[in-house]
């Protein structure tokens, strides 16, 4: 589905990662973790890039959220749908969503937990909330694959296994960079370990011991 072939990723200068081969099949939900600044975020935007050439259809939860501000969190949920039409059909529904968008934007506030929120300006709401907004407009997005960085980093503990639920039900295919290694425990099927841009490891969850972990971290 995904395949880094020898990629050296970076930002013009030494790459950040070098020589990157990386294969990911329809229906892997591939945890990404490692200390700040290992490299996940470069690795996901690289695997961005990879499904775009594709042609697959991504929903995608940055690590800033990316929402407007000053709209409301049912319309940065229609933002998930924008590049589906053309410029005149997306400025009608940001101004005055249909009946339909509307309720299906608000589905998916209700599966974030949301709904009290759903016409409040983003910029009023919470660190959490905002995220949730954001995993909201992934949902509606939709597609065969999800890209998340830290995507449940500044959710409630006692939410994040809960979200982490909604999106494997909600996606076939998931490479999500997390800090939380119970969560990528109880989510992923395969884990990568980054360290100063190298793969220290990648694994079946199952394999994840207290020795790799100390060794990713320590
Ligand atoms: N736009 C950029 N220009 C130059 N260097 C960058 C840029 N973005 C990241 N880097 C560098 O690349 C390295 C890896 O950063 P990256 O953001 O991929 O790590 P990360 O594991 O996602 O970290 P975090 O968990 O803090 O988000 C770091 O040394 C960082 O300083």
């Amino acid at each position: 589905m995904l395949r880094l072939d020898g990629a050296d990723l970076g930002y013009g200068g030494a790459p950040v990662l070098a020589d990157v081969r990386l294969h990911v099949a329809p229906g892997e939900r591939v945890a990404l973790l490692g200390r700040s600044g290992s490299g996940k975020s470069t690795l996901l935007s690289a695997l961005h890039g990879a499904a775009q050439a594709r042609g697959l259809r991504v929903a995608l939860v940055p690590q800033d959220a990316a929402l407007v501000p000053q709209l409301s969190a049912l319309r940065n949920v229609l933002m998930g749908r924008l590049d589906d039409h053309g410029a005149w059909r997306n400025l009608r529904t940001l101004v005055r969503p249909s009946a339909p968008d509307r309720a299906a934007a608000l589905a998916d506030l209700a599966r974030v937990g949301l709904t009290p929120e759903a016409d409040r300006a983003v910029e009023g709401l919470s660190g959490g909330q905002k995220q949730r907004v954001a995993l909201a407009r992934a949902l509606h997005r939709g597609g065969e694959l999800i890209l998340g960085d830290e995507p449940l980093s500044a959710v409630d503990p006692r939410q994040s296994g809960a979200l982490a639920e909604v999106l494997r039900a909600a996606f076939p295919t998931a490479i999500l960079a997390l800090h939380d290694v119970a969560i990528a425990r109880a989510f992923a099927t395969r884990v990568i370990g980054l360290r100063q841009g190298r793969f220290l490891f990648d694994l079946p969850v199952g394999d994840l011991d207290a020795t790799r972990i100390e060794a990713l971290y320590g």
